[in-house]
């Protein structure tokens, strides 16, 4: 799925009004009949069908029959188009630009921001791993039971931007957040390659203790990142680590919280052992009576991010984590998912924010960046070259380096 621009352009604003009447009705209906719809975007008459028409062709809205009546629900592209839509209005977003990367359940673009600089788009996209491992999918899809993946993909936005928020006021290396509509965040373009990509540092220890020092920096403020790896952490070219993607980040005082902290420990110690040979018999231990030197998790709370959407969330990682395939790697995901189609990702309401006209869209595409395991995936691609540290990178090809330039 693409981040189609043009058809931002190309909608009228009474496409848009139906397209946001069919959210609308989404609250309180899996399908939204045509008259509510119609009432909705004050479109008198059979006017509204023409416009139902032209978003199913778009591939914005899919129509279908429940027992009582035809109606119409929206599908990923009609949501991406609304948060894009949004996102424009306020000037957050002035151009779409290109997919940098698919994450297991994330389409990353670079886009335009502000003042024309560039800024990352980052599309919340929860089900699209879970399909494969949520055992009680219709869960998910029942209204009267649990909230859409749409819903669930908002939330994931909401409590990414919320994090980076309160990170990034307190110091924090992580991406400067600018704003963020529905399932979608927009936040600063971090030039840097995942830890990932690194084959060879200069100092594996000092990044090692660079990499120690924030996790326990993160604990005395009350937090555990709970997905801290190589795939989060980029490297920029003065050897400095930026932190990004915050979906599991949990509070100190979780139940589970050691648990998560010993885990983000002992990724970094066991990929400084793979990738750079590198072990120290010091690492740090979780400690519950800590001096806490500010409860940074009270401020995200504070900051419209509730603790009952944090235990929806929860909810959720726990689903999906309960029946991930046992040794499945992240790498393992990447070199076996399928494509889910988009349009089985059904919006079923729940939805909020929803002004008439506080649209905006779409995105996602070809995995383009990071496909497998570093290790294993074939150079062809790759360009392998030394940074001004002296450490030895693997980055992507572009189409500069075809011209030579
Ligand atoms: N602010 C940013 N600046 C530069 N690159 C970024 C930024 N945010 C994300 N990326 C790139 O996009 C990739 C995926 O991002 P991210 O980890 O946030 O997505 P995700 O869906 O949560 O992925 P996963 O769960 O698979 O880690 C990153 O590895 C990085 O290469």
């Amino acid at each position: 799925m693409r981040l189609d621009a043009k058809a931002l352009r190309y909608m009228s604003s009474d496409d848009f009004r139906v397209l946001t009447a069919i959210e609308v009705g989404s609250r309180n209906h899996d399908i939204v009949p045509a008259p509510l719809i119609a009432q909705l975007s004050h479109i008198r008459g059979g006017g509204v069908n023409r416009y139902i028409g032209d978003l199913i062709k778009r591939k914005l809205i899919a129509s279908e029959t429940n027992s009582k009546y035809v109606g119409y629900k929206l599908i990923y592209a009609g949501y991406d188009y609304l948060a894009l839509k949004t996102l424009s209005k306020r000037g957050t977003v002035t151009s779409v630009g290109n997919q940098i990367g698919v994450g297991k359940e994330s389409d990353i673009f670079v886009v335009a921001g502000e003042d024309e600089e560039q800024v990352v788009l980052k599309v919340h996209r929860l089900g699209r791993q879970s399909f494969r491992n949520v055992k009680n999918k219709r869960d998910y899809f029942r209204q009267d039971q649990s909230p859409s993946w749409m819903y669930m993909s908002r939330l994931s936005a909401m409590k990414e931007f919320a994090f980076m928020k309160v990170l990034y006021e307190h110091g924090f290396p992580v991406p400067k957040p600018i704003d963020q509509n529905r399932h979608v965040v927009v936040m600063g373009l971090v030039d840097a390659f995942p830890l990932r990509q690194i084959t060879e540092v200069g100092e594996p220890g000092k990044l090692y203790s660079t990499l120690m020092d924030l996790i326990v920096r993160l604990a005395k403020h009350g937090l555990i990142h709970g997905d801290f790896n190589e795939f989060n952490i980029l490297l920029q070219e003065n050897g400095e680590p930026v932190l990004i993607d915050f979906p599991q980040m949990v509070s100190t005082s979780h139940p589970n919280a050691e648990y998560y902290f010993n885990r983000d420990v002992d990724c970094i110690r066991t990929f400084f052992k793979r990738r750079f040979n590198y072990e120290s018999v010091l690492y740090p231990k979780f400690r519950l009576d800590a001096d806490k030197d500010f409860n940074l998790d009270v401020q995200v709370a504070a900051s419209g991010f509730t603790k009952k959407d944090q235990a929806q969330l929860e909810k959720y990682q726990e689903d999906v984590g309960a029946n991930q395939n046992e040794g499945e790697t992240r790498s393992d995901y990447y070199d076996s998912h399928e494509d889910v189609s988009d349009e089985e990702f059904v919006y079923s309401g729940d939805e909020a924010g929803s002004e008439e006209d506080e649209g905006e869209p779409s995105t996602k595409g070809k995995e383009t960046a990071d496909s497998g395991d570093g290790d294993d995936e074939s150079d062809s691609d790759f360009i392998i070259e030394t940074d001004k540290l002296g450490n030895t990178v693997r980055r992507r090809r572009t189409p500069a380096d075809v011209d030579g330039n």
